[in-house]
Parts: C-alpha cells; sequence; structure tokens
C-alpha cells in the first residue's frame, strides 16, 4: 500500500513530487525560519502542554524514523494554547537527524541546522473523528518541533536510546510504557508557529507548526545511538544505516511566521 519513499538520491525528497504531487503546494514543511521576519503577535498566547497523565504504549522503526506512540483515546495528554483553538491530543513523536557532525533538523533558523529535530504529533479531536481524518484537514494536526544540539548528556534521552537496540530494523517494534515527554521539553516554551504540512509523504497540508526557540541538548554519544537504527529490515542483506532523514526547508510561498515573543 502506498508508494515506497525514502532519503536516498533515487528515493529522496526530491522525487517525491512524482508520487505526492501536493509536495510542490502551497504550505510545504519544513520552512526555514528568519527570527527577524517573524511577526509577534500579541494575542499568541502561551503554549501549554499536559502530558502528566499521558499513556506511551510501544516504540517503533517504521523505515524512516524511531516513533514513540501514545494512546489517544481521550483527552488526558494535550496541548492547546497559542495559536490552537482546541486542544490537540497526542498521538506519537518521532526523531530526524543527520549523519557524522552533519546537520540533521529539518527546519532551519536564519539557515542554521541543528544536529536533529524532535516532532511532537497531536490531532484535533475535538473537530475531527480519528486521527486518519484530522490528518488530511487544514487545522487537523499540531506538531510541536524540538531542535536538539550537540553538549552534554541529555538526563533523560537515554530511556529512548537505551532501547534503540531493540528496534534496530525496519519493522521492528517493542513494549514502551510509562515514558512522559514532558522530559524533553526545554526550559522555556516560547515558539514560532505557522501553517505547514507533514515532512514525509503523504504530505498532506494539514500541520500548525510549534517551532520551540530554545534547543535541547543532547550528547554526540546519544545521537550517535540513533545512527545504529536502519532503514532496512533485519532480513535484508543491504544494512542501510537510519541517518539524513530529514526533508529540506522548502518555499514559504508568501506564508507569514508568527512569534509568541
Ligand atoms: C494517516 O497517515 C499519516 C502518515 C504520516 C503522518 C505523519 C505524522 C508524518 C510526518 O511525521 O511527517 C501522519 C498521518
Ligand atoms: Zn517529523
Amino acid at each position: 500500500t502506498g508508494h515506497h519513499w525514502g532519503y536516498g538520491k533515487e528515493d529522496g525528497p526530491s522525487s517525491w513530487y512524482r508520487n505526492y504531487p501536493v509536495a510542490e503546494g502551497n504550505r510545504q514543511s519544513p520552512i526555514d525560519i528568519v527570527p527577524n521576519e517573524a511577526s509577534h503577535d500579541r494575542d499568541l498566547g502561551p503554549i501549554m502542554t499536559n502530558y502528566d497523565h499521558c499513556t506511551s504504549i510501544n516504540i517503533s522503526n517504521n523505515g524512516h524514523s524511531v516513533v514513540v506512540e501514545f494512546n489517544d483515546s481521550d483527552d488526558r495528554s494535550v496541548i492547546k494554547g497559542g495559536p490552537l483553538d482546541n486542544p490537540y491530543r497526542l498521538k506519537q513523536f518521532h526523531f530526524h537527524w543527520g549523519g557524522k557532525g552533519h546537520e540533521g533538523s529539518e527546519h532551519t533558523v536564519s539557515g542554521e541546522g541543528f544536529a536533529s529535530e524532535l516532532h511532537l504529533v497531536h490531532w484535533n479531536a475535538v473537530k475531527y473523528k480519528t486521527y486518519g481524518e484530522a490528518s488530511t484537514a487544514p487545522d487537523g494536526l499540531a506538531v510541536l518541533g524540538i531542535f536538539l544540539e550537540t553538549g552534554d548528556d541529555h538526563r533523560w534521552l537515554h530511556m529512548i536510546t537505551d532501547v534503540l537496540y531493540m528496534v534496530k530494523y525496519k519493522g521492528s517494534i517493542t513494549d514502551f510504557k510509562g515514558f512522559n515527554p514532558n522530559c524533553l521539553l526545554p526550559s522555556s516554551l516560547h515558539y514560532w508557529t505557522y501553517l505547514g504540512s507533514l515532512t514525509t509523504p503523504p504530505l498532506h497540508e494539514s500541520v500548525i507548526w510549534i517551532i520551540l526557540k530554545e534547543p535541547i541538548e543532547v550528547s554526540e554519544k546519544q545521537l550517535g545511538m540513533f545512527r545504529m537504527l536502519l532503514f532496512t529490515e533485519e532480513d535484508d542483506d543491504q544494512k542501510m544505516r537510519m541517518e539524513n532523514n530529514f526533508r529540506p526547508p522548502q518555499p514559504i510561498k508568501g506564508r507569514r511566521v508568527r512569534s509568541s515573543n
């Protein structure tokens, strides 16, 4: 089902338009954020994340990234406020990263990339019945983007890197309960926000992006653990390391980026 796509020379971002024409649409993501061109909106309130009773279920390798899924059967773990008219339910989070020393984030700031970018994907369960339906609606998803820069060890990221060996191959999945993503947030929730899309096929233009200005610090060693994951399946004799799984910035096409402050 669906078309094969990846991050290589033949199946990478510059070829996605063939099977997913919306790749050339008017609200594609990621973008380059230029802080002094962002408009400071006084009526843009703070965002609030309430992940305390969230229920992580599993962690898996989908052949594109490593994904932690959550139980989204009620409003236990939501993001609200800021540009959002409703609370949006946490569905999953995943990462994008580079090769050794290479950039790896999807959004850039004044042309500068970061080593990695964490995406917490939420959906508008007030207006839509299912995640699938929300993922195709213009206000269906809210993705909280957090930049990762290399520096000291992140005190909680080891809870994820310690289990990556269990999901080395595409299609592998294992239990991952009781993880609260609050521990991955930086101290400041100041953000930029704009209307965009999924950054992987099907590239639906359904995302209200909320990008935190403050990166979190992770060590080169922790980041290196992500690079031991493979794009390929266990029985595939071609072992392709999972790295550089990021889409480059797309044309802004007249969109406005707003800043919380
Ligand atoms: C319902 O199908 C979906 C496929 C992908 C995605 C995401 C969340 C893609 C991305 O992270 O860019 C959501 C729904
Ligand atoms: Zn992503």
